[in-house]
């Protein structure tokens, strides 16, 4: 018999040696600096005080480190490559129409912050996914529970009918029309007809926008008027009935050519004031269980209402894990790394994460499947649901349970949930900031499987944050979830290493700590310095073999850094920023979030899901087009950072008045104003923003006084006291 051609290969990283080469002789010297402290710790603790305590801050800022550095390696261990070979797929699955069944998941939570068209534009993408019809179902989750996201999308299933269409008879790539029209598409016969449409329609939905709600009574079409009459007084976002409303019917609804159109449905699950409602997990599981009731299909897709496909042939490309007979049969779900279109060419927040999403995920992969990202994941429905294994479609009026419509309300209701294990043990986890880690996390403990997915061309393209508050607020809010996630008594260092490959407990245990990195950046941020303008040396001279070590270490993490980036195909001006960020993070999102954490955790506060702004701002995109650090509002976060910059800046100045007068202590004191000096030219943006510049994004005024303010007190402060 002949071999069917394979539908996937997995190859794994021929550099994964020089890591683990790398990492053996890193270790040594962390070790080595390691028991420099330690030793240098005893011979101190009866002389002078001012040494035992910085020694003791030193040694605990490096054993801090070096935990983080061993839990990283493992994702340089075995990484490995998956390729895909969707044109294998006839010969080994068959025709389409033996295909298993698609849902897609879209999730939208606020109109004002997440603007209905670019909801539409992601649904329209997946809609026109190159997959039967009558095997794909989408359905938007709302949770801003807002007639003027279900307007837009009515608006958008209308215009659906001409778009599907002329995408499938020019096999065009763009499904997203915004993207399409937004490339000089001047192309075909149709193509102005169809792009006039489609600027009808941003118009329409534009016009109900600015007016901020909709007056049924000025609608005509009777069906709208039906659907957005549900919003009566008393309807607020916080407390509101379920409405599902089908949109299209896959065996109803034609397009203008006379075929049959996916499945489209809108769900705002109910809302009540009093019963929390889990944010996007509750959402998500909302959506589980209304597409069980009306669809029911084996694997579901789930996306973020701005990550539009980019790809039309993406599903076969899941698809080929999931039907590959050669696989693990326990594949949960299938990871396509988050991508964005809007990233600028230094991509100076380091919002690509190419790290992580490189070789952090393939490094995964290698040792039992990589993590969730929350969106662009294909799931297998059974790994969140036990649900009836027959494959049936329960997409009729009537089926032995009732009334189907009356099923999916009460699927998508608050109380649905009472006494049962959604949330614990089914569906997505609650209780974690980050339910998207974590329950791949969960799943993982649970002995299911998941790969990632690297096509050259992006799969999905979304919004990443670009402005210094968005970028900070995000990771604050990830790394609080991170926290929670670890600081758990089901733990990846307690609980996961039993079920898990010891390994991938290690990179879980380095994302969900990822805020303890905090530790050795603030330390370093001030403690070099503070000794700094008291002239008092706390690392070995120059001349000092203990003093290559530092540089060895140094270089050594910096330089691996770069090396890393340059072989995820990243440039060097990418990997300043991305180090710069890790400092910025360090010594702000990340200690708020082991404060917003210990909060939580003892009850004083609770977390709110904020979710992060889509709409764009000409100037404001300008300005980080053209690489200008964009402050925003107001917050502590900004304080640490402004007061952070400042104390490096005074220490720098006062040290190198120090060496000048007195040349001796150079010697001494070289790694300090070193220390100093690297943290001088990473602020420097900061400094910019605070004195040098006038536009909209500078640092707010307030900010920067109080920051100098406080690094004067702090110096002044140290001064006296050491
Ligand atoms: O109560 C909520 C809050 C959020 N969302 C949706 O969740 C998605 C992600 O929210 P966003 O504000 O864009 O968060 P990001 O920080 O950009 O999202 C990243 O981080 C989240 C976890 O913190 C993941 O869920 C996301 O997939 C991932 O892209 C969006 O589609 C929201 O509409 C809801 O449906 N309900
Ligand atoms: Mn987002």
């Amino acid at each position: 018999m002949v071999k069917a051609p394979p539908l996937t290969t997995r190859k794994p990283s021929p550099a994964r040696w020089f890591h683990r080469l790398y990492a053996l002789v890193y270790l040594t010297a962390i070790s080595a600096l390691l028991y420099h402290h330690i030793s240098n710790l005893s011979s101190n603790s009866n002389s002078n005080s001012n040494s035992f305590s910085s020694t003791l801050l030193l040694l605990i800022a490096d054993l801090v480190l070096a935990f983080m550095w061993i839990t990283r390696q493992p994702f340089l261990m075995n990484p490995v490559h998956h390729e895909v070979f969707p044109e294998n797929l006839s010969a080994q699955v068959g025709t389409k129409s033996s295909y298993p069944g698609l849902d897609v998941f879209v999730c939208t939570a606020d109109p004002f912050k997440e603007p209905p068209i670019g909801v539409v534009n992601t649904m329209l993408s997946v809609l026109a996914y190159d997959y039967p019809a009558e095997k794909l179902s989408v359905y938007v989750s709302d949770d801003g529970g807002s007639q003027l996201t279900l307007f837009a999308l009515m608006e958008g299933a209308k215009f659906a009918r001409h778009w599907l269409p002329y995408c499938r008879r020019y096999d065009i790539m763009d499904r997203s029309p915004e993207v399409h029209f937004g490339k000089d598409p001047s192309l075909f016969t149709e193509t102005s007809d169809i792009q006039t449409m489609y600027e009808d329609m941003k118009t329409t939905i534009q016009y109900v926008m600015d007016q901020g709600a909709i007056n049924v009574h000025q609608l005509k079409d009777a069906r709208t008027i039906k659907a957005l009459g549900k919003w009566t007084a008393g309807f607020t976002r916080q407390q509101h009935p379920t409405v599902i409303e089908v949109l299209l019917k896959s065996d109803q609804d034609k397009d203008v050519t006379g075929d049959y159109m996916p499945n489209l449905v809108y769900i705002a699950r109910e809302k009540n004031k009093a019963i929390p409602h889990h944010f996007k997990a509750g959402a998500i599981n909302a959506l589980i269980r209304v597409s069980t009731v009306l669809t029911n299909e084996p694997l579901f897709l789930i996306l973020d209402c701005d990550m539009y496909s980019n790809d039309p042939k993406t599903p076969l490309r899941a698809l080929c894990h999931f039907m590959d007979p050669n696989i693990e049969p326990k594949l949960a779900f299938v990871q396509f790394p988050q991508r964005f279109d809007n990233l600028n060419k230094t991509d100076m927040y380091a919002g690509e994460h190419v790290l992580e999403i490189k070789t952090g995920t393939s490094g995964m992969d290698g040792l039992g499947g990589t993590y969730f990202m929350g969106t662009g994941g294909f799931f297998r429905r059974r790994a969140l649901i036990e649900y009836p294994t027959e494959p049936h479609r329960l997409w009729k009026e009537q089926n032995e349970h009732g009334d189907i419509m009356t099923l999916a309300q009460h699927a998508a209701s608050c109380s649905y949930e009472d006494n049962t294990e959604w949330g614990s043990q089914i569906g997505f986890r609650y209780g974690v900031m980050a339910e998207d880690i974590y329950t791949g996390y969960k799943l993982h403990c649970l002995g299911w499987r998941s790969v990632s997915c690297h096509p050259n061309r992006a799969a999905f393209l979304g919004k990443t944050t670009i402005t210094l508050s968005d970028v900070l607020g995000q990771s604050n809010r990830w790394c609080t979830g991170f926290l929670q996630a670890g600081l758990n008594k089901v733990g990846p260092m307690t609980y996961g290493i039993k079920f898990l490959n010891p390994l991938q407990a290690m990179c879980y245990t380095n994302y969900f700590f990822r805020a303890f990195w905090s530790i050795p950046v603030i330390i370093y941020a001030f403690l070099p310095q503070l000794a700094l303008i008291n002239a008092f040396p706390i690392f070995p001279k120059v001349s000092d073999p203990w003093f290559s070590l530092y540089m060895f270490l140094f270089l050594g993490a910096n330089g691996k850094n770069l090396l890393d980036h340059a072989l995820a195909g990243s440039m060097f001006i990418k990997w300043w920023n991305s180090q710069r960020m890790w400092l910025i993070m360090g010594c702000s999102s990340y200690p708020f979030s082991l404060l917003d954490w210990f909060l939580t955790y003892i009850g004083i506060s609770t977390f709110e899901f904020n979710v992060t702004s889509k709409v764009s701002d000409p100037e404001l995109s300008k300005r980080y087009e053209e690489g200008i650090f964009e402050f925003g509002v107001e917050s502590p976060l900004l304080l640490m950072l402004g007061v952070t910059a400042m104390v490096n800046l005074f220490a720098f100045v006062v040290g190198i008045t120090k060496v000048l007068t007195d040349g001796a202590r150079l010697e001494e004191l070289f790694g300090q104003l070193f220390v100093a000096g690297f943290a001088v030219v990473n602020s420097w943006p900061i400094y910019e923003g605070m004195v040098l510049r006038s536009d909209k994004g500078k640092m707010p005024t307030k900010i920067t006084l109080k920051s100098i303010c406080a690094a004067l007190v702090i110096f002044l402060v140290f001064s006296w006291a050491f």
